[in-house]
């Protein structure tokens, strides 16, 4: 028996803001391992037996979240998560493949700080699915504040949201570096290029990337240090060890894995992608500047 319409599945930030965003037209639950005290707050049975669910989990845990806890009762689903399983190079949509059918679920991406989202400050998004109706369904709910559009491109909206995440860690290294404005724009503007190229192998459509989920993303993202990810990249450019980084941040840096992800791909699928290769080797320990080195002459 369904005991709600709508909810939030994990209190994180984002978990949060769009908990926050959400409840501004429809009643709306929210769900996490641990208790907190926000209005609506319910157990997770509660919340898997609503109609509509949004799951704001790292993607690393998304696997096994669903093995442990996920029973499909004809629900409708939207991933709020960005980043690419690094054990198995799996996207999240072939995850979530094994557990609910594809017009059931849509992914939602664009650029989108949790902090401004939970303040009401407007934004664009898209919600990408292979049925329409997700979308409408699910874009009913979003309030006056954020605009929504559509997008069929399941795989270029997932690679983006999440390849942005590797490219932000390179710009906070460059920032950290003080490699200047000129730099930063060659690594963005390249970095759109490279994760496009990496994207058309997996039959992403060029135009996500110049859109909100590709563009819009990369540049809010690699460009501010309200980025978690950018702040990781500031972290390794001092030489500070990612452990440090990782625990001050206390939060999740999607980049960080979904960089292992992307050089696992790349390698197996022999895919040119020098950034996100130097960020995965400056992740393991190499030297920033050596990095730089390599990327200049290669
Ligand atoms: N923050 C942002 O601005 C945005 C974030 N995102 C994406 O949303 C996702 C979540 O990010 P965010 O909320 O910011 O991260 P946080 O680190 O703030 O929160 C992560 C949340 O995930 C939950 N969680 C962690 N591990 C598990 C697990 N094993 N099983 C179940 N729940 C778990 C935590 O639960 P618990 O409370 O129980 O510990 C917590 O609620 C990421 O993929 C991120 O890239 C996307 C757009 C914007
Ligand atoms: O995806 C985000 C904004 O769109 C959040 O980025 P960070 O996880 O780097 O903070």
């Amino acid at each position: 028996m369904r005991k709600g319409k709508l909810a939030v599945i994990g209190a994180g930030k984002w978990g949060q803001a769009l908990h926050f965003a959400l409840s501004q037209k429809e009643e709306c639950y929210i769900t996490s391992r641990s208790k907190r005290d926000i209005k609506n707050f319910v157990d997770l049975e509660f919340a898997l037996s609503c109609e509509y669910l949004v799951i704001a989990i790292p993607a690393q845990e998304i696997r096994n979240w669903l093995e442990k806890n996920f029973v499909y009762s004809n629900q409708k689903i939207l991933v709020a998560s960005k980043g690419i399983e690094a054990s198995t190079g799996a996207f999240l949509n072939e995850i979530y493949s094994n557990f609910i059918p594809n017009n059931s679920i849509g992914f939602i991406s664009g650029p989108s700080f949790a902090a401004e989202v939970i303040q009401g400050l407007p934004c664009a998004l898209v919600i990408n699915s292979k049925s329409k109706k997700i979308y409408e369904e699910f874009s009913k709910f979003f309030p006056n504040f954020i605009k929504t559009y559509y997008s069929s491109d399941v795989v270029g909206a997932e690679i983006a949201g999440a390849y942005k995440n590797v490219l932000a860690i390179a710009s906070g290294i460059c920032e950290g570096l003080n490699l200047g404005n000129n730099a930063k724009a060659s690594l963005i503007s390249r970095g759109l290029v490279e994760m496009q190229r990496f994207g058309k192998y997996f039959g992403a459509k060029k135009m996500t990337f110049l859109g909100l989920s590709g563009a819009g993303d990369l540049f809010l993202t690699a460009n501010s240090t309200m980025s978690r990810n950018y702040r990781v990249g500031l972290g390794l450019a001092t030489n500070r060890s990612l452990e440090e980084i990782l625990k001050e941040l206390g939060e999740v840096a999607e980049g960080v894995q979904t960089a292992n992800a992307i050089d696992k791909l790349s390698k197996m699928y022999k895919i040119y992608t020098p950034i996100a290769k130097e960020v995965k080797l400056i992740l393991d320990g190499k030297s920033p500047k050596d990095s730089l080195n390599d990327l200049i002459k290669n």
